[in-house]
């Protein structure tokens, strides 16, 4: 089996070391690059999505708000507008018995006029209350004032009754009215005469200011609108109030054509008006065809949730670029780091480069490449101890070349060095196990240490090495053989200590001094 050299060894041996501390030191790695970037923009991802989830349920929430509120006016307005046409006709239906009961012949125009200021005391939303004959003329009126002379006939809802044998109430366009000359809603009631045919019309007419300074106190915002309607699309009123726009008909309007799908049903929705999406919500209450519609600009209603909502993108924006600066920064010092444990491995490297350099000069013969006496005695002390903790039988052999002096005297040193070196090859070659250790002693003396060998098998090493040598047939002149050759002094015994191995040497030693005497070329125990 082929041998390592003292060098290859000892280098197996630190290098073995050296990587036994590298991975203890570097072999877990963590990708804490990795988990930092993760973890940063999964807690951005995770803030966006909280506030985008917080903000559209805000936002449904004012939404829904909205439309309950426009739900709630939308309908006190429907039923305070319900009860003044209710009043109104209640007086009209009690004027209209009276007349058609006493009969227009019989009647005291003065008893009338009386009683008719006397329900006006007590209706603060009607302008007025009037009664016309089949012609036309002022019968009488609740201002209590004679206005003869005087024809109703040309008016709207007068031409209706006297057309049309409808029994029920009446509700026109806005008019201007001829005693108060103020915007006023017509309510009528046709009168007939006994046998069915046209006798006159009573008539009530009720402020537009009535309505009017109430839907001007509500806030709508600021597209806000109110609108009064009779079912056929008539507008009664506009809030806010613009009076080009009564008796204006809006029944192709898309919010009008909303409603009348809807049968005029009390419903809050949104939809379309003038471009944009406005919460609407109608009503209407009692038997009147009269409904009120509320209009509100739905993103005058979201105005202070989109306040809000800018504030809060602006924080979280703040709050995302805080912590991608933080990720950055945690990143950069991990690169930092990791670019220092580079360059402290690399540090590391040419010091263990270094180091084994070291240690190999501090172990290794500089000429002969074998084991120093410095590593030879650490070797002995260390094989001896092992020899006698196992009863085992260790071997000394000393070697040392013959005549050598004269070899320097007459080939020169350097001659005499190289000699050495070949020397040394032959000893190395002749060891075979791998416990097997050879050192130079010093000057031409080297010595071998053989574990677990007795005398015999020293010997056969020892013989070995001395025939491979005399076999290279280094020219010597000055020797008796003709060629540099060794002596060889061994000992092999189960040393008592640690310590021991001294004695072994001694006793080695001792043969060598037999060997030499014996003639030199010759190994001797
Ligand atoms: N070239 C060379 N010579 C060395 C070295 N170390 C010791 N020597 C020489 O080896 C010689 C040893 O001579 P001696 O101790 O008298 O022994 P010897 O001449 O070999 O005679 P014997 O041992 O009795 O056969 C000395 O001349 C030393 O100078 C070395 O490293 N290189």
């Amino acid at each position: 089996m082929k041998r390592d050299g003292a060098v290859a060894l000892l280098r197996k041996e630190l290098g073995r070391k050296e990587n036994a501390r590298f991975g203890r030191l570097y072999g877990k790695r963590r990708p804490v690059k990795a988990a930092t970037i993760s973890l940063v923009l999964l807690a951005c991802l995770a803030a966006a999505v909280i506030l985008v989830w917080s903000l559209l349920h805000a936002r449904a929430l004012e939404l829904a708000n909205a439309r309950i509120a426009a739900s709630n006016t939308s309908l006190t307005l429907a039923t305070q507008a319900n009860s003044s046409f209710n009043v109104a006709d209640t007086v009209l239906v009690s004027l209209v018995d009276k007349i058609e009961a006493e009969g227009w012949s019989e009647l005291n125009v003065d008893r009338l006029r009386t009683l008719m200021a006397k329900q006006m005391a007590h209706l603060p939303a009607l302008q007025g209350l009037f009664v016309y004959d089949d012609t036309g003329r002022w019968i009488a009126n609740s201002s209590g004032r004679k206005f003869d002379g005087r024809n109703n006939s040309d008016r709207a809802y007068f031409q209706y009754h006297k057309h049309s044998r409808d029994r029920g109430v009446h509700i026109g366009s806005p008019i201007i009215g001829r005693t108060s000359g103020a915007w006023v809603l017509p309510v009528s009631r046709r009168i007939e005469h006994p046998n069915g045919s046209f006798a006159g019309v009573a008539l009530a007419t009720i402020r537009i200011d009535f309505y009017r300074k109430i839907y001007e106190r509500l806030d709508l915002g600021p597209d806000g609108e109110v609108l009064m309607t009779l079912n056929d699309g008539t507008l009664l009123l506009r809030s806010p109030f613009d009076a080009r726009e009564l008796g204006r008909n809006i029944a192709s309007s898309p919010v009008f054509l909303q409603q009348a799908r809807q049968g005029f049903a009390t419903r809050t929705s949104v939809a379309e008006h003038d471009g944009e999406a406005h919460i609407v919500s109608h009503a209407r209450i009692g038997a009147y065809p009269v409904g009120i519609t509320l209009l509100q600009d739905q993103d005058a209603v979201l105005a202070g949730w989109r306040h809000s909502a800018m504030f809060a993108g602006t924080a979280l924006l703040l709050l995302i670029a805080g912590l991608l600066l933080l990720g950055r920064r945690v990143v950069r010092q991990v690169n930092l780091r990791e670019q220092l444990e580079g360059e402290l491995l690399s540090t590391k490297a040419h010091l263990e480069t270094a180091n084994t350099a070291l240690s190999t000069m501090a172990y290794i013969d500089g000429l002969t490449e074998l084991f120093n006496r410095r590593y030879y005695e650490l070797a002995l002390a260390r094989e001896a101890g092992r020899a006698s903790r196992n009863g085992a039988s260790l071997a000394v052999l000393m070697l040392d070349v013959d005549f050598f002096k004269k070899y320097n005297d007459r080939y020169g040193h350097q001659a005499g060095d190289s000699t050495l070196k070949a020397v040394a090859q032959s000893i190395q070659r002749g060891l075979r196990r791998s416990g097997d250790l050879a050192a130079r002693y010093g000057g031409e003396e080297f010595v071998v240490i053989l574990p677990d060998t007795d005398l015999a098998g020293a010997r056969e090493v020892a013989e070995t090495i001395r025939v491979a040598l005399q076999s290279r047939a280094i020219p010597h002149a000055d020797s008796p053989l003709g060629v540099v050759t060794v002596s060889i002094g061994m000992c092999a015994a189960v040393p008592a200590s640690a310590e021991g191995g001294a004695d072994l040497v001694a006793q080695a030693d001792a043969a060598l001094y037999r060997a030499k005497e014996a003639g030199r070329n010759c190994s001797a125990s």
